[in-house]
């Protein structure tokens, strides 16, 4: 079973410890049977013996030998029992630690559209709820099979040494309960792997649901979310019932046949012992350890339904521990150590993403220094198009050439870290605005700090703050305005002083005189050289620019500077009457 061996793969520097822990757990399970073997001595020969009188005065030693083997047994077993769990603690927690900290690993380092196959939600559940599952495995569910089996076989070579007529009575009971256990198992597998599907469901939701709870708000959808949120529920529900309706049908034959135990004894013992194959001291001890015998039996069935569970959940989390992005280091990528100086250029790109052909053909080429703006409709590909330059997709045909090296041909850690990029989506973490400005950067100088937030048009509103820039965003960058968000945004993607600047729509939700401002730090306050390359729909932004690339579908339909631009017609100068209330045309009619 592959799950079983990749748990065992995982144990790796805790395999000692844990095989430490199941010995212990065998040898103090096989105690309570040397327990009971004293107990069944002391019966046999000082209270039901016909001589148990002279057995007392002559044989004391013996009674105290006995009292103390039963009392130090059970002290021995207690101590090695905690030992024992403490081994299984330190194990399991060892492993959990390990496979954490891979997965997460593998989740940051995964390609852009891993996180559209996967939603947080579920991977949240795989990293929590399905962890402990596996944990639950290695600490509860394998070492108490292995107990539980231990005190059952243990028991049962006991019965065998005392009277193997009355052992074998009562292992008649045992093919019913392996019967029952099996068809029991069949069923709840299905059951167990829907129960997990339907949490992984509520967890996305309960997750989209807070993170999205202002567009919530904004429409007035409480009722909507809280109904469709109540069905999932519903559905988690009843999976749970339906897992537990399958264990409930079983669970009653188990009983029976784990209670039938005493019946038989009682029945066939009670014959034995007529017979004299069996001593009351015997029956006693057989009584005694009919527990050890029955309560494996019917603790199968909880194994059983957790072994189904963990079977899928390690299901979901091996999925994630074994995925490998597609975009990584080429073993002869350069081992380029200095920083980039930031020359771009697209060499007839194509790149799909399925059947869907995003961009068709592009090349263009910046030098390094040069401001760029890429203009163009909404869904044109101007978003891909920068997402090819630091390598969040790979494309088709072409070539994407930084510093006149393939993209592919250099260190992916090296390309990233010489491009600072201001997404779309503007993430901020739930820290300090200093810590979101110097992200990742602990030693990153205050005066620095504050200097990129003077560049991105951010001090002002931060020093109005009551904390300024320790000033705590929340999740989302929660209680600061969208332009807001932007423009720290901005300062964190300066802040690393890349060679490629990359702004994506980052100056959209702020006012044209911040804008302006904002433009003449880039183009005259940063104490580096960079190539900036900007996506905006205002034409404040394009109109300096070195050259301004037009996106049509995919393909570029324009390219050249503003002047250049506004000469003929076209989406520019569309864009450009639209904006000005300029008509081009008349005026070009009065220059003539
Ligand atoms: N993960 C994806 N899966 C499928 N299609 C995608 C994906 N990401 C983008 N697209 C599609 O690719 C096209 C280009 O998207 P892109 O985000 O690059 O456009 P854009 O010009 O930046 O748009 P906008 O101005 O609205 O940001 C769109 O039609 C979009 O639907």
């Amino acid at each position: 079973m592959f799950q079983l061996r990749w748990l065992w793969a995982n144990l790796k520097g805790s395999r000692a410890v844990y095989i430490c822990a199941l010995v212990l757990s065998v040898v103090c399970n096989a105690m309570f049977v040397a327990a009971q073997f004293f107990q069944s001595k002391i019966i046999d020969t000082f209270i039901s013996n016909k001589q148990a009188a002279e057995n007392l005065r002559d044989h004391r030693d013996l009674l105290l030998w006995l009292i103390a083997g039963m009392i130090g047994v059970t002290l021995l077993r207690t101590s090695l029992t905690y030992t024992c769990n403490m081994y299984y603690e330190k194990a399991s927690q060892a492993m959990i630690y390990r496979i954490r900290t891979h997965l997460f690993r593998k989740i940051e380092n995964q390609d852009m559209d891993f996180y559209d196959r996967y939603r947080t939600g579920d991977l949240m559940t795989r990293l929590t709820g399905d962890l402990d599952m596996v944990r639950h495995m290695v600490s509860w569910v394998i070492s108490n099979t292995v107990a539980n089996l231990a005190l059952f076989a243990a028991s049962m070579i006991y019965f065998f040494t005392i009277d193997y007529r009355t052992a074998l009575c009562i292992m008649t009971m045992t093919p019913v309960i392996f019967f029952v256990t099996r068809l029991f198992s069949r069923h709840a597998g299905p059951a167990y792997r829907k129960v997990r599907e339907t949490s992984s469901a509520l967890n996305t939701a309960a997750q989209e649901n807070i993170s999205g709870n202002r567009v919530v708000k904004a429409f007035a959808k409480e009722d909507y979310e809280i109904e469709k949120f109540r069905k999932k529920d519903e559905e988690y529900r009843g999976a749970n019932i339906k897992a537990a309706m399958v264990w409930l049908k079983y669970h009653p034959i188990i009983d029976i046949a784990a209670g039938a135990l005493s019946v038989i004894l009682l029945i066939c013992g009670g014959y034995f012992m007529i017979k004299q194959h069996l001593t009351m001291g015997q029956y006693v001890a057989i009584s005694g350890l009919l527990w050890a015998v029955g309560n494996p039996m019917r603790n199968m069935g909880t194994y059983v339904n957790d072994f189904h569970r963990f079977m899928a959940s390690a299901g979901k989390v091996i999925e994630i521990y074994y995925e490998a992005p597609r975009i990584v280091d080429r073993e002869d990528a350069a081992e380029n150590k200095e920083k980039l100086r930031g020359d771009i250029e697209f060499k007839n790109v194509t790149f799909s993403i399925g059947e869907k052909k995003i961009l068709d053909n592009v090349s263009f080429k910046i030098n390094a220094g040069e401001t760029v703006v890429i203009m163009g409709e909404t869904g044109s590909g101007k978003t891909t198009l920068v997402n090819l330059i630091p390598r969040f997709f790979d494309c088709d045909r072409g070539e994407v050439l930084v510093d006149g090296r393939n993209v592919r041909m250099h260190k992916l850690h090296t390309l990233r870290s010489s491009i600072g990029i201001a997404t779309q989506d503007v993430m901020l973490y739930s820290d300090t605005i200093d810590s979101n400005i110097a992200y990742g950067d602990s030693d990153m100088e205050e005066e620095y700090v504050k200097r990129c937030a003077e560049l991105s048009a951010a001090s002002d509103f931060i020093e109005k703050l009551p904390d300024k820039y320790e000033t705590i965003v929340g999740e989302r960058g929660v209680g600061l305005s969208g332009g807001q968000k932007q423009r720290i945004s901005l300062a964190r993607a300066i802040a690393v002083r890349p060679a490629v600047l990359i702004l994506d729509d980052t100056t959209s939700a702020v006012d044209m005189e911040t804008e302006h401002y904002i433009q003449q730090s880039l183009s005259g306050g940063l104490d580096f050289e960079c190539t900036k390359i900007i996506i905006a729909q205002r034409i404040s932004s394009s109109k300096n620019a070195d050259k301004i690339i037009i996106l049509e579908n995919g393909k570029i339909s324009d390219m050249g500077t503003h002047d250049e631009l506004i000469k003929h017609e076209g989406y520019y100068r569309q864009i450009y009457e639209l904006q000005s209330g300029i008509n081009c045309a008349a005026e070009s009619e009065v220059t003539v």
